[in-house]
């Protein structure tokens, strides 16, 4: 897997991704911020799109995206061809989603875990290696 990982939050969960983001680097990998950079209120769309967008393209293999609940930057997310993004509020979610999902994106909801618990659902989720065989099957059945 690529280090590279893309990052993105609405304001709800800038400081969430930017503990995550220094933690990632300060673990060896590179980060691809696509923002937001303040706390002022925006729009989670206005971050995701370009962020999905480049899970899509493949210039970037895996990412990272913190709103309030998670849903909202989730729910935008899969919108894009190729994505698979999964909330994850406990690392054993974050480990299925990847073992049984190949999940792409995790998606954090900070106003609801601590930050000991964001750290390490993004731990699962970049060290966990997806199963293949039978879920391969399903992934392959999600696109339509
Ligand atoms: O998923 C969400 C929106 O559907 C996120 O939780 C947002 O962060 C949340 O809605 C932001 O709420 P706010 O009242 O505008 O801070």
């Amino acid at each position: 897997m690529s280090n590279l990982i893309a990052i993105g939050s609405d304001h709800a969960g800038f400081e969430y991704k930017q503990m995550l983001g220094q933690w990632l680097r300060d673990n060896g990998y590179e980060v691809r911020d696509f923002g937001t950079h303040s706390t002022d209120s925006v729009d989670y769309p206005d971050f995701v799109h370009p962020l999905a967008s480049a899970i899509t393209s493949g210039e970037l293999e895996r990412g990272i995206l913190v709103c309030g609940s998670a849903n909202g930057v989730c729910i935008t997310a899969n919108k894009h061809q190729g994505v698979r993004a999964a909330i994850a509020w406990q690392e054993e979610l974050a480990a299925l989603a990847r073992q049984h999902n190949d999940a792409n994106i995790i998606c954090i909801p900070a106003r609801f875990i601590s930050e000991e618990t964001a750290r390490g659902i993004v731990s699962q989720f970049l060290n966990t290696a997806f199963e293949g065989g039978r879920h391969q099957t399903r992934v392959n059945k999600i696109s339509c």
